[in-house]
């Protein structure tokens, strides 16, 4: 037992002896005037006794012996507490005697009558029983405050036994305690290092014995209390996180000057030790390469093999804790085959965690925390282990002093102990090489940059000094330089040049620039169209007097009203209403029937009210309706710079109605048999015809019914002869996500946001590339179409409709059958612009514009039009093109140039691979040989050679396959290139 703990428990008792003797002698003397000056607060305290009796007596208790067994549990905790705390062991007797009073207190309570023998031999017999109970009270009360008094006192003097024991701790405990005061210092488990315990993460004490050998313990453990001072850890606080060296990617190169190094380190928790171990202050810049030969090399291993562990489980260095033996020895060997040296340090260091003995290999697998493996870095401290630098070479100061310092002594604040203390004493340079050691997501960050830096290079791609092609625009001067193309890969079928990508005349060899420049179109001439006679606007008396009739038609039904305007179109005449006041809007939407009835009209369709003004519409069919014909609406396109105009037709009150589909951007025609939708397709296709080049607009329209679209199969704006088939709807669909993409590319390439600017940008920076056509993609009859495909076509006319915009590719949907699963949710939303022809209920009306109004249209054109920017229908009537006009256009058309289609590959069904020949040639790598093999199998299968065939079925690059289209018609196997045309087979191959 200590001297202080003796001297203490002395102090204690004599203390307790000497209060007690006090107290009682105070109380005996001033119990008669205490009890007569406050008689009610001495009844109290007696009623509170008695109260108090049945839970603390031992022997009158009617729980019976409880409080002792509480007594003695309360002992049994003071027992476990004070273990290592021989300073309270006072507590024990303390207790004890207070237990003893509470005991008399109770007795001297409940029997009031009766002196206790043990109080009449302290108090003498001169006191009565209620005299006594209250100086053992009085007692029990002293002691308490005793027991606190000793309480602090006690830990006072820890604190000073401690200081005195550590005397560089300004706080006289370990920091780490300090830091983690719900933690006491103590170890959970503990595992056997040949005569030492290791903690597994709790506080750490490294020590080295006499010999130099290092030992372990844990704080406050008694085992050690014998053991040489532990070794002081330098101050952690100021060491950044490991990991977030780790995150920025680069670890902080650090430069230390030792200082005198203090005999002791301090206690550090494993996580701080690897906080240290990696952290640096960045200030410093590291000496240059040539200066530490070698430094690279001999840089830690074990640090190499942290931060190798770490990385492989994706954590934080300092985090790290490593759950086998083998994963340690696996990660040093890593480090050892990164580094080629060390080879004695390391096998040390399996011998210190692999060689054990078979019971302590049971505690290896219970893990090491990367502390270890700082323990076992420092076993490379000079003189305690052969680390093979016996045969080193003469190493440069710095590299001595960077091989004879600990590893845990790296970072720039730490202090080693007098035995690691560098031979040399002049300052010494400690260096971690930086490049040596990156994180994994530095390793990723370089692989990026690499990449970047590929892709930065350019290769040229096209150059125009070798090119037949002429400039595009305004370009005159074809000498000048031009900019340099963004390469791609040479075996890519990505095609930075062509307007519009996969096309067959370029997969022919044609140069798409070439190719496009063969198109001289001449717009057809409006001679072309019919006249139809001038629809009279006139307002007259009959017109007059039907306004009248509707007025005494609202008034009948108690709707005071007066007609303020009448605006004659060219197929209802609307009459607007002023209501009078009081009156609701509603009560004339309810007489729509009654006016029809009233009129004699066939549909009478109320606005209310006209958008923008005091007034409701009530349209009336005209008795004779007029026809807007499509010459009329030709200037119409003009008005204003339309990138993709098309007519609609005219409003109400006559104005003409022109549309830019490039903004619109998509649109959605619906309407029942009849209604007109077909002949407003061909007024939107004749637009394009009449306004617009196939430079500037491409066209693919699929026509499930046949008959309707066909007529404009080989006019130059097809991308495709008309599409008939779901099949290859879905397959021209998927054409212009491919197109879409492709442009997305484009337009990054030159920075621009969408295809006007990037255009644009084509011209006023002269760069050979073709403009991109915009590309406008009609489906008549799309439900049929839908029905089939279903959710396959919806998902891509969604994305399409969603994305397509900015690269200018627009779609027109045309449907008669107005349902919910065909004009889905998802379609409607990404086509807010919608064209309602006549339908024949509310609800078709409803699906197609979100409100009613379509069933009161009168069909043949007669449509409301709802665009993305005014969510209120406007009434329109649509120009009419009959079918002569149509077929006179459409052959006009096909006079003004070829057109330049898709690959027909991009329509072929993917067929099945070929079994005959039993080779895979789809595999079949860079053997050019087996590959001609294959393909001449390929062409001579099908009969003729396509370039973009054979990229599908030999999976190559386009640039390949061409090249071994071109190789067969050197053979002389295949004719020469055919417009869009595959070539034709010549001859069979030997
Ligand atoms: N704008 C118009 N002006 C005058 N008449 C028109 C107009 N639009 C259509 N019509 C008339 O309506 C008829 C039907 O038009 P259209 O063929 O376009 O209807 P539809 O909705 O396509 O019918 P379906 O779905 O059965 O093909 C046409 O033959 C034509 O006579």
């Amino acid at each position: 037992m200590k001297k202080g703990a003796l001297f203490l428990i002395i102090l204690s008792l004599v203390l307790m002896v000497a209060g007690g003797l006090l107290a009682a002698s105070i109380f005996v003397s001033g119990l008669t005037s205490f009890t007569a000056f406050a008689p009610k607060l001495s009844a109290f305290i007696a009623s509170v006794l008695s109260s108090l009796i049945p839970a603390v007596s031992f022997s009158d208790s009617p729980v019976g012996l409880y409080p002792l067994a509480i007594l003695a549990i309360g002992w049994g905790v003071l027992v476990l507490v004070c273990r290592k705390k021989p300073l309270y062991i006072w507590v024990f007797p303390m207790s004890t005697v207070m237990a003893v009073t509470l005991y008399l207190l109770v007795w001297s309570v409940r029997h009031p009558q009766v002196l206790h023998p043990l109080l009449q031999l302290i108090l003498g017999t001169g006191m009565d029983s209620r005299e006594s109970s209250l100086v053992v009270l009085l007692a029990f009360i002293i002691e308490v405050l005793l027991l606190m008094v000793l309480t602090l006192l006690s830990r006072m003097i820890m604190h000073r036994k401690k200081r005195v024991a550590n005397p560089d701790s300004p706080q006289g405990e370990s920091s780490v305690q300090k830091q983690h005061p719900a933690k006491p210092a103590k170890t959970k488990k503990k595992r056997r290092h040949g005569t030492n315990e290791i903690p597994d993460e709790a506080t750490v004490t490294f020590r080295l014995d006499e010999n130099g050998k290092e030992t372990y313990s844990s704080m406050g453990s008694r085992e050690h209390d014998d053991a040489p001072a532990p070794l002081v850890f330098p101050d952690l606080s100021s060491a950044p996180r490991a990991d977030s060296l780790i995150k920025n990617g680069r670890t902080a190169p650090y430069v230390e000057t030792p200082e005198p190094l203090p005999a002791r380190r301090k206690v550090s928790r494993a996580s701080d030790i690897t906080d240290a171990l990696f952290s640096a202050p960045t200030s410093h810049e590291p000496p240059p390469q040539e200066e530490v030969p070698g430094a690279g090399k001999k840089r830690s291993t074990f640090m190499e093999a942290a931060l190798s562990i770490a990385e492989h489980k994706g954590q934080p260095v300092a985090s790290t804790k490593i759950f086998h033996s083998g994963q340690l020895a696996a990660a040093v060997d890593r480090s050892q085959k990164g580094q080629g040296g060390s080879t004695a340090s390391l096998s040390g260091f399996r011998n210190k965690y692999q060689g054990r003995s078979p019971s302590s290999s049971a505690d290896v697998s219970k893990g090491f925390t990367l502390a270890d493996v700082v323990t076992a870095a420092e076993s490379r401290v000079p003189g305690n282990h052969d680390d093979g630098r016996k045969n080193s070479p003469p190493m440069s100061s710095a590299q001595s002093s960077w091989q004879q310092a600990p590893v845990g002594a790296i970072p720039s604040t730490r202090r080693s102990s007098s035995e690691f203390k560098p031979a040399d004493p002049a300052p010494v340079t400690y260096v971690i090489p930086v490049e040596t050691m990156p994180p994994t997501e530095y390793k990723v960050e370089q692989k990026i940059e690499q990449k970047i830096e590929q892709r930065a290079e350019p290769a040229p791609m096209w150059d125009y000094r070798h090119s037949t092609a002429q400039p595009i625009g305004d370009a005159e001067n074809i000498g000048d330089p031009l900019p340099v193309e963004v390469a791609h890969d040479g075996d890519s079928d990505e095609d930075m040049v062509s307007g519009i990508g996969w096309l067959s005349s370029s997969n022919a060899g044609n140069s798409a620039l070439y190719n496009r420049s063969k198109l001289m179109y001449q717009f057809p001439s409006p001679s072309l169209l019919t006249t139809y006679p001038e629809q009279a606007n006139v307002i007259d008396d009959t017109i007059r007097a039907q306004g009248e009739q509707l007025i005494e038609t609202l008034r009948q039904f108690k709707v005071e009203a007066s007609l303020i305007n009448i605006a004659k179109g060219p197929t209802v005449t609307m009459f607007e209403v002023a209501l009078a006041p009081g009156i609701r809007v509603n009560a004339v939407m309810n007489l729509a029937d009654n006016i029809a009835l009233n009129l004699a009209a066939r549909q009478v369709r109320i606005q209310a009210p006209i958008p923008g003004k005091q007034a409701v519409g009530i349209e009336v069919p005209n008795k004779k309706r007029d026809t807007i014909g499509f010459k009329e609406l030709l200037p119409a396109m003009d008005a204003q710079e339309f990138a993709i105009p098309m007519v609609l037709g005219k409003t109400i009150t006559g104005r003409p109605v022109a549309i830019d589909l490039a903004a619109t951007p998509h649109l959605l025609i619906a309407g029942s048999t009849g209604s007109g939708k077909s002949v407003c397709v061909n007024s939107l296709i004749c637009s394009l015809l009449y306004r617009r080049t196939p430079k500037q607009v491409r066209l693919i329209l699929v026509d499930p019914k046949v008959v309707e679209l066909t007529i404009y199969n080989g006019i130059p704006h097809l991308l495709t002869p008309v599409i008939t088939e779901a099949k290859k709807t879905i397959k021209a669909l998927n054409f212009c996500l491919a197109e879409m993409e492709r442009r997305y590319r484009l337009l990054q390439s030159l920075g621009a946001r969408n295809i006007k600017a990037y255009n644009k940008k084509l011209q006023t920076e002269r760069i050979a590339r073709e403009k991109l056509p915009y590309i406008v993609v009609i489906i008549d009859e799309f439900a049929d179409i839908m029905l089939t495909l279903g959710k396959d076509l919806e998902g891509i006319l969604s994305r399409l409709a969603a994305m397509s915009r900015a690269v200018g590719i627009h779609l027109v949907l045309a449907t008669q059958r107005p349902s919910m699963d065909v004009i889905t949710g998802t379609i409607k939303s990404n086509i807010p612009s919608r064209i309602a022809f006549a339908v024949t209920s509310n609800t078709n009306s409803r699906i197609i514009i979100d409100e009613g109004g379509a069933e009161k249209l009168l069909g043949k054109g007669d449509m409301l039009y709802m665009s993305n920017t005014d969510p209120i229908p406007s009434r329109i009537q649509g120009t009419f093109l009959s079918d002569e006009e149509v077929e006179a256009i459409a052959s006009y058309a096909r006079t003004q140039g070829e057109p330049d289609y898709l690959d027909e590959a991009i329509f072929e069904d993917d067929e099945p691979e070929s079994t005959s020949s039993g080779d895979s040639g789809e595999d079949l790598g860079d053997d050019d040989e087996a590959m001609m093999r294959r393909a001449l199998e390929i062409v001579v299968e099908r009969k003729c050679a396509s370039a973009s065939f054979l990229q599908r079925r030999l999976k190559i690059g386009y640039n390949r396959a061409a090249r071994l289209v071109e190789e067969m018609e050197e053979m002389g196997y295949v004719g020469p290139a055919n417009g869009s045309k595959p070539r034709e087979l010549l001859r069979y191959p030997d």
